[in-house]
């Protein structure tokens, strides 16, 4: 699916927290770009399919990102597939993985998944505590994660996670001047349609999680801010 190149703007919604039908409906009708279902805990099989199903009603392309093989079901249009470059554990970098391909392999199609290389900064987040994430990096550290992912390993995708809390723009200017094929995802504490436009100028993708449920008319403002930003930068916002 290239068009995943092509997405300024994704809200993520987390199948562990409620919203209801008419918010569900202003966000898949907002002219984001896409949808992702995905959290850290309390991903269930139940949560994620009654996500798919209400989403479904909408246009909008929604992928599932795979934290949990027990809450893994067809029907999204793309699946991404986390890994933490800087966990201090195997598991959260490769492990899980190996052991799902065992599992799925010989039905997979690998057209709609891809791997994403998460780098996460903010050492309080469920995703950093979970996967033991190596957070006391300086800027030298992540800009080769950046590297690593794209000319090592090639991966699609370079996720910078904050998840919580707001990062620091300089650092994602930093980021995205090293890269040129991978595609860079920010994410983390963006409540206000200014810094989701501040993100905008730097990373390929800016991704709103959590402002869904905690302010839900600024998180919907925020999909405006990012394509006005996408409209003076064109494709990847470092001129
Ligand atoms: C049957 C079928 C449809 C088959 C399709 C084929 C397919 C897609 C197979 C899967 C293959 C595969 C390789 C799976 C990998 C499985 C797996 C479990 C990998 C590990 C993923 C991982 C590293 C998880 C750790 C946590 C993490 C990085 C989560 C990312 C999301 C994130 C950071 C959320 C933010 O946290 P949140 O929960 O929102 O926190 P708050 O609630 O505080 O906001
Ligand atoms: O929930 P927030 O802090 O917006 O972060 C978004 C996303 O990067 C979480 O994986
Ligand atoms: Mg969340």
């Amino acid at each position: 699916m290239e068009e995943i190149r092509a997405w300024r703007h994704v809200f993520k919604l987390d199948p562990n927290k409620p919203i209801d039908d008419e918010r569900l409906e202003r966000l898949c009708e907002s002219g984001t770009d896409a949808v992702i279902v995905g959290g850290t805990d309390g991903v269930t099989l139940d949560g994620v399919l009654d996500l798919l199903a209400r989403i479904r009603r909408f246009s909008v392309p929604c992928a599932l990102e795979v934290t949990d093989m027990d809450a893994l079901t067809p029907g999204f249009d793309a699946y991404f597939i986390p890994m933490v470059l800087n966990s201090r554990h195997v598991e959260w970098v490769i492990g899980r993985h190996h052991e799902a391909v065992k599992q799925y392999g010989d039905v997979m199609n690998w057209d709609e998944i891809f791997a994403e290389g998460y780098c996460i900064l903010n050492r309080e987040c469920k995703a950093a505590k979970l996967t033991e994430a190596d957070t006391a990096l300086d800027d030298d550290d992540v800009v080769a994660y950046a590297r690593l992912a794209e000319h090592l390993y090639k991966l699609p995708i370079f996720y910078l996670e904050y998840s919580g809390v707001y990062g620091n723009p300089a650092l994602v200017e930093k980021v995205k001047r090293v890269l040129s094929r991978t595609q860079l995802v920010y994410g983390g504490g963006i409540t206000a349609p200014e810094q989701a436009a501040e993100m905008a100028r730097y990373a390929d993708t800016v991704v709103v999680g959590n402002a869904v449920y905690s302010s839900f008319e600024s998180a919907l403002a925020t999909v405006e801010a990012v394509k006005r930003i996408a409209g003076e930068n064109g494709m990847n916002g470092v001129k």
